[in-house]
């Protein structure tokens, strides 16, 4: 029996769901930027819905793992991929063509504030973003499974 291929939601945010459209298309994340900054394209279950959902995050790349980083521009509230990601932690990642799986997890202190520092050296804006907020922005470290 063919299963059907499962849906997959893409953000009801415009400009989102345009980058994550183009990367469709094009069959890698190559080219698509936010502030000429790479991106990578994560494909996350929902906690509530259980519905697949497209997130695109910052590209954030160390030794093969990754970093989430939960800024949402400094929003006073976390996204709400946050709540999906703690929910169901383990995912693909779409950088350039190549999609693999990985478990994320999320992380504090020392091991944090080596993340955060190849986050913002990564995408510099975060350092900006965290000052527009009292929360402290999470950040997960993404390895492969
Ligand atoms: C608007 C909302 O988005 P959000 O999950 O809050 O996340 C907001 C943004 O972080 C998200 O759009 C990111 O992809 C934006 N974004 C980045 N966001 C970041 O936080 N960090 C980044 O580094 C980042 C980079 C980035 C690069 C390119 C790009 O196009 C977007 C980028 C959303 O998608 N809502 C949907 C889905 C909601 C959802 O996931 N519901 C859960 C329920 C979860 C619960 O409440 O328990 C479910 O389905 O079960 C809806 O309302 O229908």
């Amino acid at each position: 029996r063919i299963m059907a291929e499962e849906n997959v939601e893409l953000s009801p945010e415009g400009w989102v769901a345009g980058q994550t459209q183009k990367i469709l298309e094009t069959g890698t994340t190559e080219g698509i930027e936010v502030a000429g900054k790479p991106i990578v394209l994560l494909t996350l279950r929902g906690a509530k819905s259980g519905k697949l959902r497209y997130t695109p995050l910052m590209r954030v790349e160390h030794d093969g793992a990754y970093a989430a980083v939960a800024s949402k521009g400094g929003a006073p509230e976390h996204p709400v991929w946050y709540h999906n990601i703690l929910a169901h932690p383990e995912f693909s990642l779409q950088d350039g063509t190549v999609t693999k799986t990985y478990r994320a997890r999320e992380v504090s202190g020392d091991e944090r504030a080596a993340w955060w520092e190849r986050a913002v050296e990564a995408y510099p804006p975060y350092a900006e973003y965290q000052t527009k907020t009292d929360r402290q922005i999470p950040v997960f470290v993404l390895e492969p499974v």
